[in-house]
């Protein structure tokens, strides 16, 4: 048997309940001669049952006899595997884990004070309630003349024009009977008056009016606090900003609102054979586009980002990128390229040498596999794949949640969608997969979801094109256009 003792699988199953799962399975591709064994031993010794019954926290099961089955539970349980043939086993981390790692202990960041110009997206750190009551007094709704209904019930009744009121400028008398005041719209009902006739229904002529149409008692007229009343809370706490919600803050008398301070975002991309768009890309050489999808995300999200530029392949250009992100005082930092396993693949080094604590190298997810997530003190460190859409895909699943969560906002998950399947898909392996989509409505309405042909994760091309990522379950059986299916819908 290769690579594989007691100890070792020991190691396995201690690290694989610590996922917190009810349930894990250890896979592995195949599994060694020997291992079942070894496997029986240690589930006596730690008083599990090896046997497929519900009562069990841990199976092991070799890959292929899995993947051919398609049982329910085979396709639902939630899966940490490893490699069984290394001496240290790795595990791929299932997605919801390894976000669950990400938010942990993401709390809003302080408060400040924003005025209200420069609070547009941000988000809310208090309940905002209306500093006064909206409109304060009845207001009329029109152009036209206040009156008291019961005075111009009849057509052709006319009253006498004793005063004018314009918004800003209240009238200071009474209407009494047979009276009417020239009034405009936002202008203050005067006392005495219930009713505003417009000015198209009347005909004026000196200081008479005469009504062409019957008054209603109320009509045109906004009574006070029809839009809100002071004390009333109509912004949460946890709300990032719309227009809509600026327009009311102020009119809830609010010049300024306390906000939680924007994520400060580092994005550090490695790798020699990158140069910048525009240049002339030598031989071998690939031009960078990683960063500026990143930056673009990061922002729209509502953080500020600091670009840490290209590191090269050198342990030393890394640790250096690094530290100029803990430097800037970052959050967050995002890497880009160097996650995996390769001789140049040295972002993980680099982090672990500048002291990290590692919580993830590797998910249970295609593409973004080889990504990883640890504290450097207080920032946070999310270290992309290279290949393009791998690192978007990550972002967009792990570092959007991340600078919500730290933005202070209330929602923080992206919302999956019900959609159809626009092309049959087979069926999946144990990772959750997030293919590249395009968007259809039916005539029916229904949201059809069309896997695009091409699903490499350098593909650029076809992320651009793809308005949602379909998201296939690590197992998901084969299934066929027409059936339903989840999908997430990229930003537009
Ligand atoms: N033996 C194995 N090889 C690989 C594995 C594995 O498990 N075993 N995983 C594969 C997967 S999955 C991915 S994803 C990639 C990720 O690798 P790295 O994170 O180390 O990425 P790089 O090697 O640095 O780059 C990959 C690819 O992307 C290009 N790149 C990188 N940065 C940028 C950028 N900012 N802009 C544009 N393009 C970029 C780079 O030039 C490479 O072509 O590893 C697989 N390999
Ligand atoms: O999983 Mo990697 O992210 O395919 O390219």
């Amino acid at each position: 048997m290769r690579g594989i003792d007691f100890l070792g699988l020991s190691r396995i199953a201690r690290q694989s309940q610590h996922c917190a799962r009810d349930l894990v399975l250890i896979i592995g591709r195949e599994l060694p001669h020997g291992v079942e064994s070894l496997f029986e031993q240690f589930c006596h010794r730690q008083k599990i049952s090896p046997s497929c019954a519900e009562r069990k926290r841990v199976f092991l099961t070799p890959l292929r006899p899995l993947l051919r089955r398609s049982s329910h539970w085979a396709r639902t349980l939630p899966i940490v595997s490893f490699d069984l043939l290394r001496s240290s086993p790795v595990a791929l981390m299932p997605v919801s884990d390894a976000l669950a790692a990400v938010l942990a202990g993401a709390e809003p960041l302080p408060h400040e004070m924003a005025a209200l110009d420069a609070a547009f997206h941000r988000v809310l750190a208090r309940d905002v309630a209306a500093l006064r009551t909206q409109p304060p007094e009845a207001m009329s709704a029109m152009d036209g003349y206040a009156v008291r209904a019961a005075d111009a019930v009849t057509v052709d009744s006319t009253l006498t024009v004793i005063g004018e009121v314009a918004a800003g400028r209240p009238f200071a008398g009474s209407v009494g009977p047979g009276e009417a005041v020239r009034i405009f719209t936002g202008g203050i009902i005067p006392t005495g008056a219930n009713a505003v006739v417009i000015q198209e229904d009347t005909v004026a002529d000196g200081k008479q009016v005469t009504i062409k149409e019957a008054a209603i008692a109320g009509r045109h007229i906004r009574p006070a606090g029809v839009d809100f009343s002071e004390g009333d809370v109509l912004l949460r706490r946890g709300a990032r900003l719309t227009e809509r919600d600026l327009a009311l803050a102020a009119a809830m008398n609010h010049p300024q609102l306390v906000v939680c301070r924007r994520p400060k975002v580092a994005i550090l991309a490695t790798g020699d054979e990158l140069v910048l768009p525009g240049s002339k890309p030598g031989h071998g050489q690939i031009v960078y586009s990683n960063g500026y999808a990143l930056h673009a995300l990061a922002r729209s999200e509502g953080a500020e980002t600091i670009d840490l530029g290209i590191a090269a392949d050198t342990l030393e250009s890394t640790a250096a990128g690094i530290r100029r992100a803990r430097e800037s005082g970052a959050d967050i930092l995002v890497t880009s390229g160097g996650a995996s396993v390769g001789d140049h693949d040295l972002v993980q080094q680099a982090l672990r040498d500048e002291g990290i604590a590692m919580a993830f190298w590797k998910i249970a997810m295609r593409p973004g596999k080889p990504m990883m997530h640890g504290r450097l003190g207080a920032m946070r460190v999310i270290g992309l794949p290279g290949n393009p859409v791998s690192s978007y895909v990550c972002a967009f699943l792990f570092m959007v949640p991340l600078i919500r969560a730290l933005s202070g906002r209330s929602v923080i998950h992206h919302r999956h969608e019900r959609a159809v399947l626009g092309k049959d898909v087979g069926a999946n392996d144990m990772r959750a997969d997030y293919l590249r989509a395009r968007l259809e409505e039916r005539d029916d309405g229904a949201l059809v979801a069309v896997p695009v042909n091409h699903q490499d994760s350098s593909l650029l091309a076809n992320l651009a094109a793809a308005q949602a990522l379909l998201v296939r379950a690590p197992f998901a059986p084969r299934a066929e256009a027409g059936t339903p299916c989840e999908v997430l819908r990229l930003p537009v």
